[in-house]
């Protein structure tokens, strides 16, 4: 019998997913992958459990669909074996904000923010009743860059970060282990999904590097893993700041600047 927790990973079939899914089947875990396509599910657990002796399950489905995130759901509130979820399916628009429809739009945020946070809240009072377990949001550095022009899409990525920042506040007392992983721009299938040219850009990261790099930060415990950040003092300096600004808020008076003028 297996003894390390079953991984869920979503948007297993390509990119991140997909080498997080090879990491951990090397790892020797027994595995649920989750995206649309069976097919290339079905392929990829077809190798994994061959060259790595696991058993992977294929759980089809669009998480902007309310029966398929309902299926999802169920499986990570029912199935005591998953131990870890890595929250990873998600994907990018091109466009400035007034070319994105409102569809488009709801897509977007159904699956970077709705989903992820379902998905998270159906495993966690489980994890919490067991004391122990994962659960790894996939943000992106364009959630902390406003500047780089991908409004909505940095909005969910931001909405990532704060969500996984609070599940620690609140989960890590329990024993559960909650990771934002931020990723700069990699070379995966999410860029010509959303119609921009991933080779336009001068630097990108590979997929295998951004993942085993996660990885060190997932085994570490970090809350927060920024894989392309080089200078971890920035990010030390930008937490630190803001729990300064946070001890500035005085409740019971707007400040001075804002008091009317007689
Ligand atoms: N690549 C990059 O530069 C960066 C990526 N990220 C983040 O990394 C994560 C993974 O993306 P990445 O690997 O790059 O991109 P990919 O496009 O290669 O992978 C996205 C995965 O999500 C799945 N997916 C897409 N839509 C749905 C849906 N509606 N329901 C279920 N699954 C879905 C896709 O599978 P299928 O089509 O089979 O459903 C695929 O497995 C995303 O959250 C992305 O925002 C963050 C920063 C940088
Ligand atoms: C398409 C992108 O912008 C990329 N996913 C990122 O988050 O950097």
């Amino acid at each position: 019998m297996n003894t390390y927790p079953n991984v869920l990973i979503t948007g297993a079939s390509s990119g991140i997913g997909a080498v997080y899914a090879e990491r951990f089947a090397k790892r020797g875990h027994d595995l649920v992958l989750v995206a649309r396509d069976k097919s290339r599910l079905d392929a990829l657990a077809a190798r994994l459990s061959e060259t790595h002796r696991v058993k992977i399950d294929v759980l089809q489905a669009d998480l902007t669909q309310q029966t398929d995130l309902e299926a999802v759901e169920s499986r990570l509130r029912t199935d005591a074996r998953i131990g870890v979820l890595i929250n990873n399916a998600g994907m990018a628009q091109s466009g400035t904000f007034i070319q994105q429809g409102t569809q488009a739009l709801e897509t977007l945020i159904g699956l970077n923010t709705t989903a992820v946070t379902r998905l998270a809240a159906a495993i966690a009072p489980r994890l919490v009743q067991a004391g122990a377990g994962s659960i790894v949001n996939i943000g992106s550095v364009v959630g902390l860059a406003p500047e780089f022009g991908m409004t909505v899409y940095g909005a969910t990525k931001a909405f990532v970060l704060f969500l996984s920042q609070g599940l620690h506040v609140e989960l890590s007392p329990k024993g559960i282990y909650v990771q934002a992983v931020l990723p700069a721009a990699t070379r995966t299938e999410i860029w010509e999904r959303a119609g921009m040219d991933v080779n336009s850009l001068t630097e990108v990261m590979d997929v295998d590097e951004l993942v085993d790099a996660a990885l060190v930060g997932y085994d570490r415990r970090e809350l927060v893993t920024i894989p392309p950040l080089h200078v971890v003092g920035r990010w030390d300096a930008l937490d630190s700041a803001r729990q300064g600004l946070l001890s500035d808020i005085r409740q019971a008076h707007a400040a001075e600047r804002y008091q009317p003028q007689a």
